[in-house]
């Protein structure tokens, strides 16, 4: 039997490789709490590859954005879709990591294989898990032990055994020191350019610029700006953006 590697074109062996749940849409996505409209009519088109920088400041929508990208919060207008599914309906190929991680009390390796276990994966991936985020001489210290940043790199682990298409990031480095920071971004990058989608939320402007492929800038609930980021660092269009890169206060 002929392999279906050898069957397939260049073109087609190149689109196996990139992220099945791409292109992302959202149209007229709204989101109220009580009075409150925290994401307005959001529009935004997410290409296939690469790491998309969320920028915005405190309040702007972005973390409420990553859950209902990630399907945890249905919008009460408009559409979040992943190749045309629903975001609900895809969760189980995507991870979402927040600032402070949740683990459990067990010890490290115990949390990565639980995820393994659970998620039906090969369990045999274990030890490669814990080599790739540094911390196979951790596996049998309890979980709540880890520093800061071995604890996010923990969390990452956990997330990437799932082998996910797609990695939600909510500032997964905010107070961490900055060796920890570029061990955190060093993993996130060998990610993307093995083909996970990545949409990473920072704060970290200098992170933004070594990270980012294209930029969100979030505003008021809304997509002010989204743009390939060397155009987007180079000459923010809107004043808002300028603002927030100049370190001006803009709520
Ligand atoms: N459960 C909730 N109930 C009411 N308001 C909420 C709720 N969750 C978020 N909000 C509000 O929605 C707005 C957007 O919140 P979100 O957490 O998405 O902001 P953000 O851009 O991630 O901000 P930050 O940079 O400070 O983390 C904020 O004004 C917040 O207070």
């Amino acid at each position: 039997m002929q392999s279906s590697a050898k069957s397939m074109s260049f073109a087609e062996a190149e689109r196996a490789v990139q992220c099945r749940l791409m292109p992302f849409v959202a149209g007229g996505v709204t989101l109220r709490f009580g009075e409150d409209t925290v994401l307005d009519h959001l529009d935004l088109r997410l290409g296939q590859d690469g790491c998309t920088m969320l920028l915005g400041p405190n309040g702007a929508g972005k973390s409420l954005l990553l859950k209902v990208m990630h399907g945890l919060i249905d919008p009460d207008e408009g559409y979040a879709t992943w190749a045309g599914c629903a975001a609900g309906d895809v969760t189980h190929v995507q991870s979402l990591v927040f600032q402070k991680p949740t683990l459990l009390r067990r010890s490290v390796a115990a949390n990565i294989d639980f995820v393994l276990k659970t998620r039906g994966m090969d369990r045999g991936r274990l030890p490669w898990l814990l080599d790739h985020v540094g911390l196979a001489h951790k596996a049998d210290q309890p979980a709540r032990l880890l520093s800061g940043g071995e604890a996010q790199r923990l969390a990452l682990a956990r997330a990437l055994a799932i082998e996910p298409e797609v990695l939600l990031l909510d500032e997964p480095t905010a107070s961490l020191d900055p060796a920890s920071v570029l061990a955190i971004e060093r993993i996130v990058a060998q990610a993307r350019d093995s083909g996970v989608r990545i949409v990473f939320v920072t704060h970290d402007v200098g992170q933004a610029r070594r990270m980012a492929d294209d930029v969100v800038f979030l505003f008021r609930g809304r997509v002010q700006e989204h743009r390939p980021a060397t155009d987007f660092f180079r000459a923010p269009a809107s004043q808002a953006a300028r603002d927030y890169l100049d370190g001006n206060i803009v709520v």
